[in-house]
């Protein structure tokens, strides 16, 4: 399913209209179906339903509904939230409404009145802002918002409950909390967005006459992960094969002070199907991964001063890096001298498919540019903070501007984008974007990214292209996730844990 952004729906609504729709036909749909869905809910005849109306063409879209449920019987008020001077669209659908038996609550009506009829409401509908809301509530919005969040009427919200930006997710404290979010044509990030959800009740997608192929072909859509989509990006596997046909992965990391992360990334690694991983480590880390570990084999590395893999040992690392057929590089590595040379080294003399993880990204950071030296295709799984190292954009910013953040990095150094975050962005260099839903805040704990990248780059082993192994990681991870939470509830899994539910999830899939 194709996810829009504000100006990608803006983009999909001028596509309708060349195509012989109009705007007025598009808000009349828009607003018909909302009318409809509360129909479905509630017998409106002879009750009350009040309507919160912006300026913009949400408020147009609340004003067509309350004609139609003019039509059922309902005592509409319209209650003007910020001002009377309102969008063209809108401007014509008051005129149509006007004809009706309608209350109107004016801009300076007193506050109790207004607050008087959102109380005695049965159905409240919000749309005071859509799609071009961003910042924060305006004063006029906010002292309303208290008594619709406190009321007992159905709370129906038009395309997003107003006082969410629909692209990040932002909410204002104030936002008015829906029972039901009514959208338009077409998801946007903010029904997906963990931040955002909770705030939308059940989310209704509405028809109003745009194709999904039209939506679909719109470039800066974003494609929301399913199972379906995941399954099929899984690696096929063949009755008469040997371990050969399955990949060689070289997993190159760990330190003396961590040991842990290296045997996520090998367990998980080897539950996706991978053929043979061999660990390349500092040699007590090995004794580690040998007590956890039946089936890996091992390239002890040597170990430099500070407890990591020295640079002495880069000759080794060649030798065995001739012999795999994918890599994954930083899980445990910790960054120091030498453990930078080494990133650089694999980077740019690995002729095959590699992930960066963790400690190998914390390497990268301070010259993003050695990723063009890159033979082969490079998969990059970085969380927020590890992707503000490497771009030196700040937190709030990288959390507000993902998609464009993950987009304009994949496409400047030609690498595949694992965002990870409650919600993981995947971006390729020919800026396509997906975004995961599912995940819980259990996998919120230290080695739940070591888990993925050993998901991922066991699929990347196995032959799948750098999009389908982050595709399908990313949603089994999350998946396997969701099956540990349930056994174990998010504050008690581990990403042991969710390593032990990936044969369940992989059940599923195929
Ligand atoms: N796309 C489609 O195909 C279709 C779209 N449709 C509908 O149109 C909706 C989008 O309409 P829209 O663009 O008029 O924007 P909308 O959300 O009504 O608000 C705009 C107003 O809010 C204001 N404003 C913003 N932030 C603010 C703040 N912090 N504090 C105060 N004010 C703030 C902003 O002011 P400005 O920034 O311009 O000064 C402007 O006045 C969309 O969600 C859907 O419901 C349907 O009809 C079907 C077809
Ligand atoms: N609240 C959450 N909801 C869903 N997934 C989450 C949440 N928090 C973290 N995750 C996922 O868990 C993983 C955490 O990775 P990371 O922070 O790199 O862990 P570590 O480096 O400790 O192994 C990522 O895949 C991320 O998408
Ligand atoms: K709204």
């Amino acid at each position: 399913m194709k996810i829009l952004t504000s100006s990608a729906m803006k983009i999909a609504e001028s596509i309708a209209v060349e195509k012989g729709s109009s705007y007025m036909e598009l808000m009349e749909q828009a607003g018909k179906g909302t009318a409809d869905r509360i129909l479905g809910l509630a017998d409106v005849s002879g009750r009350q339903v009040a309507v919160l109306c912006g300026k913009g063409n949400n408020g147009g879209d609340g004003l067509v509904a309350a004609r139609y449920l003019a039509e059922a019987g309902a005592e509409i008020t319209v209650i003007f939230v910020m001002g009377r001077e309102l969008s063209a669209l809108a401007r014509a659908n008051l005129y149509e409404l006007e004809k009706r038996r309608v209350h109107f609550l004016e801009p300076d009506a007193p506050l109790t009145r207004r607050l008087e009829a959102i109380r005695k409401s049965d159905v409240l509908i919000d749309a005071v802002f859509g799609t071009g809301f961003s910042g924060e509530l305006p004063a006029a919005c906010k002292e309303l918002a208290e008594a619709a969040n406190n009321s007992r009427a159905i709370k129906v919200a038009l395309d997003v409950p107003s006082g969410i930006d629909c692209d990040t997710g932002l909410a204002d404290k104030d936002t008015l909390r829906a029972d039901y979010t009514y959208t338009f044509a077409a998801l946007k990030p903010a029904h997906v967005l963990k931040a955002s959800l909770p705030l939308c009740g059940k989310i209704e997608l509405i028809d109003i006459g745009i194709p999904a192929a039209d939506i679909a072909a719109i470039p800066d859509g974003i494609t929301l992960l399913s199972a379906e989509t995941a399954a099929g990006c899984i690696p096929k596997r063949q009755e008469d094969s040997n371990k050969g046909d399955y990949g060689k992965l070289l997993n190159v990391g760990g330190c003396v002070h961590m040991t842990g992360a290296v045997i996520l990334s090998t367990l998980s690694a080897m539950r996706c199907g991978v053929g043979l991983v061999k660990v390349a480590a500092p040699q007590p880390v090995l004794s580690a991964v040998a007590s956890h570990i039946l089936e890996c084999i091992y390239s002890p590395l040597p170990v430099s001063e500070s407890g990591s893999i020295s640079i002495d040992g880069v000759e080794q690392l060649r030798t065995e890096m001739g012999w795999a057929t994918a890599g994954l590089i930083g899980c445990g590595l910790s960054v120091c001298d030498d453990t930078r040379l080494l990133v650089e080294e694999v980077i740019s003399s690995f002729g095959r498919p590699l992930v960066i993880d963790a400690d190998g990204l914390n390497c990268v950071a301070e010259n993003p540019a050695m990723l063009r030296k890159a033979l082969a295709p490079v998969i990059i799984t970085p969380h927020i903070k590890e992707m503000s190292r490497l771009t030196g954009l700040s937190v709030e910013i990288i959390k507000n501007r993902r998609f464009d953040v993950a987009a304009q990095f994949a496409e400047k150094y030609g690498v595949t984008v694992v965002l990870k975050d409650s919600n993981t962005v995947i971006a390729t260099p020919k800026r396509e974007l997906f975004i995961n839903g599912n995940g819980n805040s259990g996998l919120a704990k230290g080695g739940s990214g070591d888990v993925l990248a050993g998901v991922i780059a066991s699929f990347l082993a196995q032959g799948a292209s750098p999009l389908a192994a982050a595709v399908a990681g990313v949603f089994l991870h999350a998946e396997a996730g969701d099956m540990a939470a349930q056994t174990f509830t998010p504050y008690a899994m581990l990403p042991s844990d969710v390593i032990e539910s990936i044969p369940f999830v992989l059940k599923q899939l195929l």
